[in-house]
C-alpha cells in the first residue's frame, strides 16, 4: 500500500498525489476496494479536500471530520439509489469529490462553480438541498415513507420494487434544533426504516450549548466506544433470524423498562453507539449490517468524530476551521483581507455594548451564531446578559418575547435568512402582542459565497406586512450605530434593523454611541429636480454615484435615504413624487418589500393618476447563485450603472443604455 499523503508536507500549490482516489469516478467504484484500500482512499480524499479548500475557502472543518464516514457510507450503500442526506450540507465536500464533482471541486463557492452545500440541481447524489440546518431527519423520513408507500403498491413509477435505504447524517449542533426533535418524535412512532447517523464532534460553529449537548457528552463518557465484537454482537442481537425476533424484542423491551435506554431509544429509535467515526474497521461492517437489516424501525447510529480531523492547524484552532478563507496548506495561515473599515457586525456589537452599559435591561440572544453576529464580544462584556440558545431560532424569538413581557429589552441578533424559520413566532408571539423585541438582522441582502440559501432577501417583505413593526435599514455603519441606539430607545413595540455582511464604507468615524433617530423620518442627501432616487439600506452610495452620472448628463437628481420602511416617511415620499418626473426606489431585498410599501402609499394618494413614473428596483424575482457580492448585485441589476440605465430608459433618453429590468 502506498504511503498516504501528509497534507502538512505538501507544497502549498501542488495538488496531492491520489493514486487510489483517481480510480474512483463514481461511488460504486469504491466497492472494488478492500478495507485497507478504503482507508488509503480516505487519506487521499482528506488531502484532496484540504488542497481544494485552500484555494477556494469554505467550510473545511466539518468536511474533514466526515471523511471516513463519507467513504464508508458510499462504499457500503448504493447511492444514488440509496438516499444520502447531509444536514446543513457544509460537510459535503468529500461527498462531492466522490460523486463525480472532483473535476469542479476547485470552483467551490465561486461564481458559476459548485455550491458550498448539497443541491438537487447539482447532482443526483444530492437527493435533498440544504444549508439551513436540522432538516435531514424530516426529509429523510419523508423519503422513507414514500418508499414504503410505493412498496405497498408493488412498483414505483419507474417500474421497479423500491427498496432503497435512506441515510440522514446530522451533527450534534444541528441536533439542538426543534425540527430535529419534531422529526424524531414522528419517526420514532412510525415503523419506517430510516438510518440517522448522529455525527457528534462536540462542536457547533462555536462550542455547542444546552442540555442536549451535555447529554451527548454524558452518553459518550458513560459508554466507551463499542469494540468491533460488541458492535457486531449488538447488531446481531437486534436483527436476528425472523423466528427469534419476537422473543428477543420482548426481552429487550423488558430490559429497557428496567434500566432505561438512551433518549433516542425512548423516542423509538434503535440506538447503536457510540462508535469511533474515524475507524473504518468499525464503520464498514456496522454499516453493512444496518444496510441488510430488514426490520422496519428507525435506527440512530451515534458516531464520534473530530471536527478538522487530520489537519493539524484545523484541529488546533478554536473553531476547528469551521469556515476559512484561502490558506497556505503548510502553515494553515489564512488569507487576511487588507485592513479596511470595520464590519457592520463589529459596529453592531460595539454599539449594543455602548447601549447596554447605560441600560441593564438590554439583553442579547443568538441562535448558535455568537461570532457571526458579534455577540461573542457582547458576551465577554456581559456574560449574564447574553444567551446562546443553540440552533433554535423559533425558541430564540419567543424566549426574547417572554423577556420583553417582563420589561427586559431583548435584542435578537440573527441573520436575516435564519429569522425566516421563526416567522410565526415573530407574528404571533411578538408582533400581535406589540412586544418590544429588537431584531438585529445581519447578512441582509446578498451574501456572496454562501449563495441563495443564505441571502437575506426576504425580511423587508415578510416583516413589512406586519402591523406596528418598525423597520430600519442602515445605509452605512454610522447609520447602524444610530439605529442600534434608536432600537434600544423604542419601547412601543417590535423593531427590526437590517445591515449587510462585511465591511462598511469608512466614510466617517463611528461614534462610541449612536444618536436616537426620529422614528419614520428619512433624510435627503442631494437635491435635484428631474429624477428622485429613494434608497433603503446600503445601496445609498450606489445611488449617489448614479446621481453624479445623471447630473453630468444634465439630469439633476435628488437622492434620499428612507431609513425607515415602516413607518414610512410619507411626507418625504409624497414630496419626491410631487416634485420629480421619475421616482426610483432601491433596496437590497426581494420584490414585495420597500418599493411595494412606497407604491402602495403613492397609489392611495393618487400619485400615479397624475403621471408619476415610478420604478421600484429590488432584487429580481429569482434566486441568485453564489458569487462575489459585487457580481451578485450586478446580476441583480442594483448597481449605479443599472440605476442610471433605469432613469434614462424611464425618461425615454436611453441613448444605448438598457433599463435594469424590462
Ligand atoms: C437554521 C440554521 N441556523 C444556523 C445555521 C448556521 N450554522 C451552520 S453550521 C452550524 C453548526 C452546525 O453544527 P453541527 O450540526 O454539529 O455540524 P458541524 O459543523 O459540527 O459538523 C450552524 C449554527 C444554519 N445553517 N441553519
Ligand atoms: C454553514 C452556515 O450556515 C454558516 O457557517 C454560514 O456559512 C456562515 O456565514 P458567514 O460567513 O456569513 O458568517
Ligand atoms: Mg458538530
Amino acid at each position: 500500500m502506498a504511503t498516504p499523503p501528509n497534507p502538512a508536507r505538501l507544497p502549498p500549490n501542488q495538488p496531492p498525489a491520489t493514486p487510489l482516489l483517481d480510480r474512483v469516478r463514481v461511488p460504486a467504484d469504491l466497492k472494488n476496494f478492500s478495507a485497507e484500500q478504503l482507508k488509503q482512499i480516505a487519506d487521499e480524499l482528506r488531502a484532496e479536500t484540504i488542497h481544494a479548500v485552500s484555494q477556494t475557502g469554505g467550510h473545511l472543518g466539518a468536511s474533514l471530520g466526515v471523511v471516513e464516514l463519507t467513504v464508508a457510507i458510499h462504499a457500503v450503500f448504493d447511492t444514488p439509489k440509496d438516499r444520502l442526506l447531509w444536514d446543513v450540507g457544509h460537510q459535503a465536500y468529500p461527498h462531492k469529490i466522490l460523486t463525480g464533482r472532483r473535476d469542479r471541486i476547485r470552483t467551490l463557492r465561486q461564481g458559476g462553480g459548485l455550491s458550498g452545500f448539497t443541491r438537487r440541481s447539482e447532482s443526483e447524489y444530492d437527493p435533498f438541498g440544504a444549508a439551513h440546518s436540522s432538516t435531514s431527519i424530516s426529509a429523510g423520513l419523508g423519503m422513507a415513507v414514500a418508499r414504503d408507500l410505493k412498496r405497498l403498491s408493488g412498483k414505483n413509477a419507474a417500474g421497479y420494487r423500491d427498496d432503497r435505504n435512506v441515510i440522514a447524517v446530522i451533527g450534534d449542533g444541528a441536533m439542538s434544533a426543534g425540527m430535529a426533535y419534531e422529526a424524531m418524535n414522528n419517526a420514532g412512532a412510525m415503523k419506517s426504516r430510516l438510518i440517522v447517523v448522529l455525527n457528534d464532534n462536540d462542536m457547533s460553529i462555536a462550542p455547542p450549548v444546552g442540555a442536549m449537548s451535555a447529554y451527548l457528552s454524558r452518553l459518550i463518557s458513560s459508554r466507551p466506544f463499542l469494540s468491533l465484537r460488541e458492535v457486531m454482537a449488538k447488531v446481531a442481537r437486534r436483527f436476528p433470524a425472523p423466528l427469534e425476533r419476537a422473543a428477543r424484542r420482548a426481552d429487550e423491551f423488558a430490559r429497557g423498562m428496567l434500566t432505561g435506554g438512551t433518549l433516542f431509544e425512548e423516542l423509538g429509535f434503535y440506538y447503536v453507539g457510540p462508535i469511533d467515526g474515524h475507524n473504518m474497521d468499525h464503520l464498514l461492517p456496522l454499516l453493512r449490517n444496518l444496510r441488510d437489516a430488514e426490520e422496519g424501525a428507525p435506527i440512530l447510529l451515534h458516531v464520534v468524530t473530530r471536527k478538522g480531523k487530520g489537519y493539524a492547524p484545523a484541529e488546533a484552532s478554536a473553531d476547528k476551521y469551521h469556515a476559512v478563507s484561502k490558506f497556505n496548506v503548510v502553515t494553515g495561515d489564512q488569507a487576511k483581507a487588507p485592513p479596511g473599515p470595520p464590519t457592520y457586525t463589529k459596529v453592531f456589537a460595539q454599539s449594543l455594548i455602548a447601549e447596554a452599559e447605560q441600560d441593564d435591561r438590554i439583553v442579547a440572544v443568538t441562535a448558535a451564531m455568537p461570532s457571526g453576529t458579534g455577540l461573542d464580544a457582547f458576551g465577554k462584556r456581559f456574560p449574564k446578559r447574553t444567551f446562546d440558545v443553540g440552533i433554535a431560532e423559533q425558541h430564540a424569538v419567543t424566549f426574547a418575547a417572554g423577556m420583553a413581557t417582563e420589561g427586559m429589552k431583548p435584542f435578537v441578533a440573527i441573520y436575516s435568512t435564519f429569522l425566516q424559520r421563526a416567522y410565526d413566532q415573530v407574528v404571533h408571539d411578538v408582533a400581535l402582542q406589540k412586544l418590544p423585541v429588537r431584531f438585529a438582522l445581519d447578512r441582509a441582502g446578498l451574501v456572496g459565497a454562501d449563495g441563495a440559501t443564505h441571502a437575506g432577501a426576504y425580511d423587508i417583505a415578510y416583516l413589512g406586512c406586519l402591523p406596528d413593526m418598525v423597520l430600519m435599514a442602515s445605509a452605512d455603519e454610522l447609520e447602524l450605530a444610530h439605529m442600534v441606539a434608536t432600537a434600544a430607545a423604542h419601547d412601543a413595540g417590535p423593531v427590526a434593523l437590517r445591515f449587510p455582511r462585511g465591511e462598511g464604507f469608512g466614510l466617517e468615524p463611528v461614534p462610541a454611541r449612536g444618536t436616537v433617530l426620529e422614528i419614520g423620518k428619512g433624510r435627503v442627501l442631494r437635491e435635484g429636480s428631474k429624477v428622485a432616487i429613494l434608497s433603503y439600506g446600503a445601496r445609498l452610495q450606489e445611488c449617489l454615484r448614479a446621481a453624479e452620472d445623471l447630473a453630468a448628463r444634465g439630469l439633476p437628481c435628488t437622492v434620499a435615504d428612507a431609513r425607515f420602511a415602516k413607518p414610512l416617511d410619507t411626507a418625504l415620499v409624497e414630496r419626491l413624487a410631487r416634485e420629480h418626473e421619475v421616482l426610483i426606489t432601491i433596496e437590497e431585498g426581494s420584490v414585495c418589500g420597500f418599493g411595494a410599501l412606497v407604491m402602495q402609499h403613492l397609489a392611495w394618494k393618487g400619485a400615479f393618476d397624475t403621471g408619476l413614473k415610478f420604478r421600484p428596483m429590488t432584487l429580481p424575482d429569482a434566486f441568485i447563485d453564489h458569487d462575489s457580492p459585487k457580481a451578485q448585485y450586478e446580476t441583480a441589476g442594483l448597481s449605479a450603472r443599472s440605476i442610471v440605465a433605469t432613469a434614462l430608459a424611464t425618461l425615454g433618453e436611453a441613448a444605448g443604455l438598457q433599463p435594469a429590468r424590462a
